[in-house]
């Protein structure tokens, strides 16, 4: 269970997220919606401890974030909206410096690492350097790699973003199978379809604040009740 308590964010004066509370259960896929620039990023910046609260706390299964950092870090898998990072790697020294962080066992190592850059079709890229790849390439690399430590808690920026259908699909499907797990797939998008696809549970963010929490019938029904809401889901659905 991840839970934000009144956390608050701002940049030079500049409110990014504002008062946010959110329950995020264990066996769900959860999707964190909102527009470009609502405070999507942020807020999870703050719960990978890349960036501090100004206030407020978060907490993983009971403990605080900011207290039990090693702890809470080592039972994450991260995947940034940008992913351009260790762009002097090859694919496979990226894949066995992610595997020596986390003491992947080398028994499983080099199977894991085939079997899931095959199924993201990068396998035959594995000695190339990263910044040769595509877009969507050093986000399945940096996908690969969240996968390959197997955290209980994957957490997910606009992941889907620059994947082809096939490697979206797999992706999906995988965060299927974790959540079914009792485990915790946390994931944003500015896409409303994606949530509506594979999400148990749905919040929106606007402006730093939460809008709505639910599930995907109660979503619907919300957008019913409340004009403002229903306008934010038409931007959405056209963004997308
Ligand atoms: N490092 C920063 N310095 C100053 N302002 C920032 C910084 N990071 C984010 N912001 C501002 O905070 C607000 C929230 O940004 P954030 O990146 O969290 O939104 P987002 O929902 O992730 O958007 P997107 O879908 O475009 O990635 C925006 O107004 C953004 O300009």
């Amino acid at each position: 269970m991840i839970e934000f308590n009144n956390v608050s964010k701002d940049f030079s004066g500049k409110q990014a997220v504002s008062n946010l509370n959110l329950s995020i259960p264990n066996g769900k896929i959860f999707g964190f919606l909102g527009p470009n620039g609502a405070g999507k990023s942020t807020s999870i910046k703050m719960l990978t401890g890349i960036l501090p609260v100004d206030s407020g706390s978060i907490t993983v299964n009971g403990m605080d974030l900011t207290t039990h950092t090693l702890k809470i870090k080592q039972s994450m898998g991260y995947v940034p909206d940008r992913s351009d990072i260790f762009l002097r790697l090859k694919g496979m020294e990226y894949l066995n410096f992610i595997a020596d962080m986390y003491q992947v066992p080398s028994e499983i190592r080099q199977s894991k690492i085939e079997n899931l850059t095959k199924s993201f079709g990068i396998y035959e890229s594995l000695n190339d350097h990263i910044q040769t790849y595509s877009h969507g390439m050093k986000q399945k690399i940096v996908v690969a790699g969240v996968l390959l430590h197997d955290p209980d808690i994957w957490i997910l920026d606009e992941p889907l973003t620059g994947l082809d259908p096939k490697s979206a699909y797999k992706l999906k499907e995988m965060m299927r199978e974790h959540a079914d797990k009792g485990k915790i797939v946390f994931f944003s998008t500015h896409v409303l379809e994606v949530v509506e696809q594979i999400c148990d549970e749905v919040a929106i963010i606007n402006r730093g604040r939460l809008q709505f929490h639910g599930n995907m019938s109660e979503m619907k029904q919300k957008f019913k009740e409340n004009e403002n809401l229903e306008k934010m889901f038409l931007e959405l659905t056209e963004n997308g």
